[in-house]
């Protein structure tokens, strides 16, 4: 039987380009990832202006992605063999440039002042992982901690408007990128340099320089401790950061369903072969408190990460609940710890335990 990502490379084929051939065909189509119900792709065109004029053509490739029975989402970058970033506001862009290449060899891109890195990531996507990221970055702020937080959620960048930050970084010498400031947290985000709601015009190798760019080439300064929302999975960026950037540890999110539980096993087997610490794993949307009658309900499941940590031999740092002040507050751009009241206190308390335990 065919498996998703063949069935969807059978519907890019019918996507025909006016110069003979299909995207599939003429091999435009570069890191197609299925998980669970998303796919995200890269379609790599000739020249950048050639790109340019690809945008029914990407949208065309959303459409079809999205006609396959059990995707929900679809994520369609277009990107350029050659060509410069650009501002969105004018003024010169910061040499994050689009298709560059990583650079090779094994020397740290581990900023020299950051004294720890946190990796907090997921196996499976929408759990929480950016959520958890920034208000532990604002909780840690609020211990007096001097914290960084970086978005290396190449593909969905939410910490711009999770921290509620939306100005173009500036990089007066072209080639530093001075960060943002927000809730007393130095933050950058690969969607800070990006023009919303632009597809992404980069080549695949992009994403890997990308992360070693903003970890060396933007001036952090003293950093206590910098959080690294990564990307869902255990793709390149993860890869990158663990073999280039040796973080301090790996803080694992999941919510309680098996489903979830299963991507985050390997992520957490991802971190054991790249030698990475993995800290403690954080259950998010652990339960639900209904505010009209106080029942508490199991929406994901009830304990399982708690127990798979047991079984690792690993801590639970948290069980965050399911909260409709976390959503409203990410989604308005002030972080729900950076507050009064329970998951404030919450996070103080994850913060809390990091410090205690050395790790920020
Ligand atoms: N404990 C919570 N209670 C209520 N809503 C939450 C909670 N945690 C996260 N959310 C909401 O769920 C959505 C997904 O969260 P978030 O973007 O943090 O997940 P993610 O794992 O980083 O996703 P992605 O894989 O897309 O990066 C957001 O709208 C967020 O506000």
């Amino acid at each position: 039987m065919a498996n998703t990502r063949d069935i969807i490379l059978r519907q890019l084929e019918r996507l025909e380009l006016p110069d003979g051939g299909n995207i599939v065909s003429r091999d435009m189509v570069r890191a197609l990832t299925v998980e669970g119900d998303q796919v995200r792709f890269v379609i790599e065109a000739p020249t950048p202006d050639i790109a340019r004029q690809m945008e029914p053509l990407r949208a065309a490739a959303e459409r079809a992605a999205l006609s396959v029975p059990g995707i929900a989402r679809a994520s369609v970058a277009l990107t350029a063999h050659a060509g410069e970033a650009k501002a969105p506001g004018g003024g010169p862009a910061p040499s994050l440039k689009i298709g560059g290449h990583p650079k090779g060899g094994q020397e740290s891109v581990r900023p020299a002042q950051v004294r720890s890195i946190l990796a907090v990531a997921s196996g499976k996507g929408g759990v929480g992982k950016s959520t958890v990221s920034s208000n532990l970055a604002v909780a840690l702020a609020r211990q007096g901690r001097r914290v960084g937080l970086l978005d290396a959620d190449i593909h969905g960048p939410s910490q711009p408007r999770m921290m509620g930050v939306s100005q173009r970084p500036a990089s007066p010498d072209g080639k530093m990128i001075e960060p943002l400031h927000a809730h007393g947290v130095t933050m950058m985000s690969i969607g800070l340099m990006l023009e919303a709601d632009k597809a992404v015009i980069w080549r695949g190798p992009m994403l890997m320089g990308a992360l070693q760019q903003m970890m060396s080439q933007v001036q952090w300064g003293e950093l206590d401790v910098l959080i690294v929302d990564l990307p869902p999975g255990t793709g390149d960026v993860q890869l990158t950061l663990c073999q280039r950037a040796a973080p301090t540890g790996a803080l694992v999110v999941s919510t309680p369903q098996d489903v979830a539980l299963i991507d985050a096993r390997k992520a957490m087997d991802m971190f054991r072969t790249l030698k990475t610490p993995i800290l403690g794993l954080i259950e998010n949307m652990s339960s639900f408190h209904c505010p009209e009658c106080g029942h508490e309900a199991h929406i994901f499941g009830h304990g399982g990460v708690g127990a798979e940590a047991e079984k690792l031999g690993l801590p639970l740092l948290a069980a965050l609940p399911i909260d409709l002040e976390t959503r409203l507050a990410g989604d308005a751009g002030v972080p729900v710890a950076a507050g009064d009241g329970p998951m404030a206190e919450a996070y103080a308390r994850l913060a809390e335990r990091l410090v205690q335990g050395g790790m920020a």
